[in-house]
């Protein structure tokens, strides 16, 4: 049996009494590509530090492809990581780092790695601090990518690209996928980017998981309902008011129900993933900064 590419259960890290991520139970199947999203400070970059093992939990448990995050060298071979600030070796060229990334990773794909610095048009020579902040991230993503990894996680990763390198990169990477069938967890603040590739999504808002799961189910489960505020009573039992707004007589509401919705005097509507992203995430406008209790 395959397994899954992250498995946490009550994971929780707090810095201080900052809970920045909190009692977060995850899931995640093998051979997809997750997005994850979420306000500033939700909490995404802690998650995925924890799944890179660059942090270790406060409480609650983490796995990766079925590891401890980077609890060995085998475990580091299997997965690559980019973080939010795309580090490079600044006195180094882009060969050396290649040189430096095929010498400490036992299936580097150097011929994959070359190609992709040819198609960016740049020097092997040109030393990394000299690139500028694109080209840093895109060197440290062919790094990510040559290393072969079956899990590739990505700390924003097309935040400094061009609209086209954005474009070309993503497509890099769903044949990436495809044709290795590794996984992929990104975090990004771009739904179109977002909506393109992932086919599983994680919404973290205020340091919780809001909701996680397959990009289908949710846009099955998930329905903006308009009608009359005088039959907000008769609506059915079973549904998740996840946002909700009222005008003098009207309702709107964004529902989670796995009821049947017909038969109310209300009309049911589909979402977007981007609306029902923002449906959860306005929730975090009203939360402030999660601190545990003083004892
Ligand atoms: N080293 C640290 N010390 C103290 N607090 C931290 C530290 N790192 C993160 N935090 C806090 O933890 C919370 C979660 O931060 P995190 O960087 O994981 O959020 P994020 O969702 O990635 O945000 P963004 O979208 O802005 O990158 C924030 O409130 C942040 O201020």
């Amino acid at each position: 049996m395959t397994e899954p590419a992250l498995r946490a259960v009550g994971l929780t890290k707090r810095y201080g009494r900052h809970l920045a991520l909190s009692d977060c139970t995850l899931d995640i199947p093998a051979g997809r590509v997750v997005g994850l999203v979420g306000p500033n400070g939700a909490g995404k970059t802690t998650l995925l530090q924890l799944a890179a093992g660059m942090l270790t939990p406060t409480a609650g448990t983490i796995e990766v492809l079925g590891g401890r995050p980077a609890s060995g060298t085998a475990q580091l071979a299997k997965v690559g990581f980019v973080a939010q600030d795309t580090p490079v070796y600044a006195g180094l060229s882009i060969a050396d780092h290649l040189r430096f990334g095929a010498s400490a990773n036992p299936r580097w794909d150097q011929p994959t790695a070359e190609e992709r610095i040819a198609q960016l048009g740049l020097d092997l020579r040109q030393k990394a601090g000299r690139l500028s902040g694109g080209q840093r991230a895109q060197l440290a993503l062919t790094m990510a990518v040559a290393k072969r990894p079956e899990l590739l996680i990505l700390d924003e990763p097309v935040a400094s690209l061009d609209p086209v390198a954005r474009r070309e990169f993503l497509k890099g990477l769903m044949s990436f996928t495809a044709e290795h069938g590794a996984s992929v967890i990104l975090s990004s603040h771009l739904m179109s980017d977002l909506e393109r590739v992932c086919d599983y999504l994680i919404v973290l808002v205020a340091s919780r998981v809001r909701v996680a799961g397959d990009v289908d189910d949710l846009l099955d489960g998930h329905f903006r309902l308009t009608g009359p505020r005088r039959d907000l009573d008769d609506l059915p039992d079973g549904m998740e008011i996840i946002e909700e707004s009222h005008v003098e007589r009207q309702s709107t509401l964004i529902v989670r129900a796995d009821v049947p919705l017909d038969g109310t005097s209300f009309t049911v509507e589909q979402l977007t993933l981007e609306d029902l992203v923002l449906s959860y995430m306005s929730q975090a406008m009203s939360s402030r900064p999660v601190l545990e209790p003083t004892r």
